[in-house]
């Protein structure tokens, strides 16, 4: 299991994501470690991520997956490559497509736990699946398609 998550390697200029970035001071800070197998990320909702008296809102929980599918995708590809996690090149992925299966409602009140695979890696489209857990039940599935993109593509056109 790696120490330090994906997101501690994105560069400064992008680590604003509301969902992931180091710098967004309202964000969430979703944090993806990486075993080389699986993607690994928890989260305690708070009181604000409640979607009706006792759960989660689905909303926050896609996000929670977003983030976190998108890193396992970096890692894992930085891994592929054969490469450490932030070197140059740096690798960087946007996301083209989001499936998500609510099972069960998801409960307040616990930790969340979010195991993530890659399905398929191709040279532009990675394809990750992504399992909640809350209390060792599986509440929510997902396949997230990651596609790399140049990190330019993050830079504002006035920069
Ligand atoms: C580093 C910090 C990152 C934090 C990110 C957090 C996650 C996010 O919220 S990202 C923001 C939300 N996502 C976006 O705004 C992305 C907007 N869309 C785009 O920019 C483009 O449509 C983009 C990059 C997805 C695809 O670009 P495009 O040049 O058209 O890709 P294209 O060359 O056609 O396809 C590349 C591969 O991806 C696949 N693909 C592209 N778009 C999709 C899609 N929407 N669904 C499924 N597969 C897709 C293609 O099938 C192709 O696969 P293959 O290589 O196997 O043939």
């Amino acid at each position: 299991m790696s120490q330090q998550p994906i997101q501690n390697f994105y560069k400064d200029d992008v680590a604003i994501c509301y969902g992931c970035g180091k710098h967004n001071a309202d964000g969430l800070h979703i944090k993806t470690f990486w075993d080389g197998e699986i993607g690994r990320s928890t989260f305690t909702p708070r009181p604000e991520h409640t979607a009706f008296p006792g759960f989660v809102y689905g909303g926050l929980i896609a996000s929670l997956i977003d983030c976190h599918s998108i890193g396992t995708a970096i890692a894992a590809a930085y891994d592929a490559a054969g490469r450490a996690p932030g070197t140059d090149p740096e690798i960087t992925c946007v996301t083209g497509n989001l499936n998500v299966s609510y099972l069960k409602p998801t409960p307040m009140g616990v930790e969340l736990v979010l195991e993530a695979r890659i399905k398929e890696m191709g040279e532009r489209k990675i394809v990750v699946t992504c399992s909640v857990y809350a209390q060792d039940v599986e509440t929510v599935r997902a396949e997230t398609v990651a596609v790399r993109v140049p990190s330019r593509m993050f830079k504002k056109e006035a920069d």
